[in-house]
């Protein structure tokens, strides 16, 4: 046996990481099917000096990585598990084949012959193997992986709860469900684990995050410890769905900063000011390009990566002077005027308003055509038109990837 190899088997923190590194992509892909047996992605033994107990910004909180857990360890831990992995939206698709290329084992269950179906078969989940009807996986899955919509969580409740039986382990990637249950209805039998993993981006960056060998981050939580093993549970699934590090967070704290966050700054609030800085350029005479270039285009492309670099003060250092002296003293301004509105939709959250309208619209029969629908009439809005015929001169520009 090489030294490489041995290095490997042993699992060694150190070696594995610097064999990881070290080695030409094929290589090492093959001296890991040889050792482990199966396709090994470099992203899985990658791993970063340990970390627990952090200061942030003077606050103490515990974080959990990725290098505890490599790749030979997690698949012991798993070894008698089967991950039903129940939806394949955003999410479904990113877990489903980050645990798969760990070497879990993973079993899907979506709505037969839907969407999701299609586009599992796309992904090479195999009908009668490894994707199966709800029901059906449920029933295989020791662990069960609830990404179905948060509205179809609820909807499907009655028929899946009786197949979540003593033992398994229920798994969400949000609050939602469990902590507006009486909204949901979704109570779980009394003697399963109840965990939580959310990671705190797209299922697509989840995915493109773990083939760069990096790892999202997630939040982790547990509802229900009945073996006593739910949370170190919860961290060792957060890996194999490929997570880098993971934060310690309660049902609750997830699904309002969620919510709120996605509402806010994430999604809302940046389209809404977005357009709001694009209309007055226009009213004021200026040409869609420009108004595209100096709200979108240069704040995507320039300066808000600087500020998820190195921070705020970076990007800032990056501006001339006179960006600087004006964004200074503009930036108390929307703050001001942006805090009611962040006060009202945090209690819309709270009190269950947001989640109500949640479950009653992806509760329909059409929620895909309504959200398409109105996505489209986003899609024809003069600022992302113009958006189209700027990124078309991107010099990578390719006109099959819009
Ligand atoms: N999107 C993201 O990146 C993130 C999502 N989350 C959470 O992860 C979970 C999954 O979210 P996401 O991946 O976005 O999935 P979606 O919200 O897009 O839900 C899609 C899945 O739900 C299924 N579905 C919808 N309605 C029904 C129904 N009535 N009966 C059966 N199946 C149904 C769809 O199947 P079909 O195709 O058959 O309609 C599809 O598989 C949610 O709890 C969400 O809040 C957490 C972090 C980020
Ligand atoms: C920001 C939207 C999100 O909360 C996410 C990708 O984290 C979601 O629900 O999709
Ligand atoms: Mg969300
Ligand atoms: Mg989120």
């Amino acid at each position: 046996m090489s030294s490489v190899s041995r290095a490997l088997r042993q699992s060694s923190r150190h070696a594995s990481r610097v064999v990881a590194q070290a080695m030409p992509k094929a290589a090492y892909s093959s001296l890991a099917r040889a050792v482990v047996g199966k396709a090994v992605p470099r992203a899985a033994i990658q791993g970063v000096r340990g970390v627990k107990t952090m200061d942030f910004a003077g606050v103490k909180e515990t974080v959990y990585e990725r290098s505890d857990w490599l790749l030979p360890k997690l698949q012991e831990y798993f070894k008698n598990d089967t991950l039903a992995l129940i939806g394949y939206g955003s999410q479904g698709h990113g877990q489903g084949l980050n645990a798969r290329d760990n070497g879990l084992n993973v079993v899907i269950g979506v709505r037969k012959d839907g969407e999701s179906w299609r586009q599992a078969v796309e992904d090479g989940w195999v009908p009668g193997e490894t994707l199966f009807p709800i029901e059906e996986a449920i029933k295989k899955g020791t662990i069960i992986m609830n990404l179905l919509s948060d509205a179809a969580q609820s909807s499907t409740w009655p028929t899946i709860a009786p197949l979540i039986t003593k033992g398994k382990t229920l798994y969400f990637s949000h609050g939602f469900s469990i902590v507006f249950k009486d909204d949901t209805h979704v109570i779980p039998p009394p003697d399963v684990d109840v965990i939580l993993v959310a990671p705190k981006g797209s299922g697509r960056t989840v995915r493109t995050l773990f083939k760069e060998g990096r790892g999202i981050n997630s939040s982790i939580a547990v509802w229900q410890d009945v073996t006593g093993k739910a949370k170190e549970r919860a961290i060792a699934l957060a890996v194999a769905v490929g997570s880098g590090y993971m934060y310690d967070t309660t049902f609750e704290k997830e699904v309002y900063s969620d919510l709120y966050g996605e509402r806010g700054v994430l999604m809302g609030a940046i389209q809404g000011l977005f357009r709001a800085q694009y209309e007055i350029l226009r009213r004021n005479g200026h040409t869609p390009s420009e108004a595209f270039n100096e709200t979108v285009e240069e704040a995507t492309q320039s300066l808000y990566p600087l500020i998820g670099a190195k921070g705020m003060d970076y990007m800032y250092n990056a501006c001339s002077t006179t960006a600087r002296r004006g964004a200074l003293d503009w930036a108390p301004v929307f703050e001001k005027a942006n805090l009611p509105i962040f006060e009202r939709l945090y209690e819309s959250v709270r009190n269950g308003t947001e989640t109500r309208k949640a479950l009653e619209f992806n509760g329909r029969k059409t929620y895909r055509e309504d959200l398409a629908r109105e996505l489209e009439e986003i899609n024809n809005q003069e600022i992302w038109r113009a958006g189209h015929t700027v990124r078309s001169l991107r010099p990578d520009y390719r006109p099959d990837s819009e």
